[in-house]
């Protein structure tokens, strides 16, 4: 395939640096756009980083006018689950509006393909699993709608303008570059294996488990946890399935496995040659027994086929990461 430039709006983070990172391996030009709100730019193993709120139009115009993309990867957003039951607006305005004003940016300049970090959150409590994408969407907080309108607005925009998109809806990300050049940073970190690492090196307090009494084997919740260089891989996909005229529509990618959180702690144990000390804990609200992804979708329509679906793999690199960095 012949080189593209791409513009890839916060790709100073966790994942979006990764995209980065493949982008530049497959030979392509990569703008940056991020206002390293929460990202970090010696994340970037390469293109141009333009230090800015990607929401601002002015902006926006002079940088459409300036490049020609051939398409838009879009990870900024904020992506606290707890904080949006609190402070919704907040979800509302930076995951929602502002890439509203980002679609009306694109179409005036007529930038085509956009791929969507979407997520398992605009399910909501699942009626089944593995989940597929014809599952009900009725998301249990304002971080999963404020993403699930971005996907209506989506459809609505390919019929009145022609935007191609492809939405992804992320189960848990999880791993590192397996080189430990980059990793998970984020602050406050909430995700389970990066405070599982953190609290066996002493960075942080014991692990707090949220419910052992859940309805599966060890009574701990199940997640389907997938490698940030597969996501990586499955985004590039769906931005040559758009370049080559396929209809916009959303994918799930997971490895289609559940790992419990204590199944989790032991391999995190395992991995870094010391136990993870735990502390019981209640549940945490709006947490589903069970999240697991079909992604047989973005398997037979995007050829795509995760490297990594071993658990001690993904928590291997983390470790790697977790030692590196700190
Ligand atoms: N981490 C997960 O498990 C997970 C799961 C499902 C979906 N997602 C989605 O994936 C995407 C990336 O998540 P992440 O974990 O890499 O998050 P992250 O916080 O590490 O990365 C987000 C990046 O966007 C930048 N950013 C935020 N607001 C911006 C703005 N207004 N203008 C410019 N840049 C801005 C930040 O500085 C940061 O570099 C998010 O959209 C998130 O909702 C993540
Ligand atoms: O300190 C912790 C942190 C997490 N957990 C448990 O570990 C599991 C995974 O929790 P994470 O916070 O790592 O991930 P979530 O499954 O809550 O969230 C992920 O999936 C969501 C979709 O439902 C969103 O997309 C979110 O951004 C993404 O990180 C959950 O059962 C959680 O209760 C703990 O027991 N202790």
């Amino acid at each position: 395939m012949s080189s593209n430039q791409f513009l890839v709006i916060g790709g100073a983070g966790y994942i979006g640096s990764h995209m980065v990172k493949h982008l530049i391996e497959h030979g392509h030009q990569v703008v940056v756009l991020d206002d390293l709100s929460s990202g970090h730019a010696d994340a970037l193993l390469g293109g141009e980083l333009l230090v800015h709120d990607f929401a601002d139009r002015p902006f926006l115009d002079a940088l459409f006018t300036k490049h020609h993309f051939d398409g838009v990867f879009h990870f900024a957003s904020q992506i606290l689950v707890g904080e949006s039951v609190n402070n919704p607006a907040k979800y509302y305005r930076a995951n929602t509006f502002a890439t509203l004003v980002l679609l009306e940016a694109m179409r005036d300049h007529g930038v085509q393909n956009f791929v969507f970090s979407s997520t398992a959150a605009v399910y909501g409590e699942p009626a089944y699993v593995p989940i597929d994408e014809a599952h009900p969407k009725i998301p249990l907080n304002p971080y999963g709608a404020s993403k699930y309108m971005v996907e209506q607005i989506l459809s609505d925009f390919d019929r009145a303008h022609g935007t191609k998109y492809v939405a992804l809806r992320y189960f848990n990300a999880a791993g590192a570059d397996p080189q430990a050049r980059m990793g998970e940073r984020h602050e406050p970190e909430t995700h389970l294996i990066p405070l599982a690492l953190q609290a066996v090196t002493g960075r942080r307090p014991a692990l707090k488990v949220f419910g052992t009494d859940y309805d599966t084997p060890d009574g701990t919740c199940l997640r389907d946890y997938i490698h940030v260089d597969d996501l990586s891989s499955a985004h590039l996909l769906a931005m040559q399935y758009l370049q080559a005229g396929g209809a916009s529509r959303a994918f799930n990618l997971g490895n289609g496995a559940g790992y419990s959180v204590q199944q989790v702690i032991d391999v995190a144990g395992k991995v870094a040659g010391k136990p993870v000390p735990v502390e019981y804990a209640p549940r945490r609200a709006g947490d589903p027994a069970r999240l697991i992804a079909d992604a047989t979708q973005a398997k037979a329509v995007l050829g795509w086929e995760p490297q990594y679906d071993d658990l001690e793999a993904i928590i291997g690199h983390a470790w790697a990461w977790e030692q590196k960095s700190h």
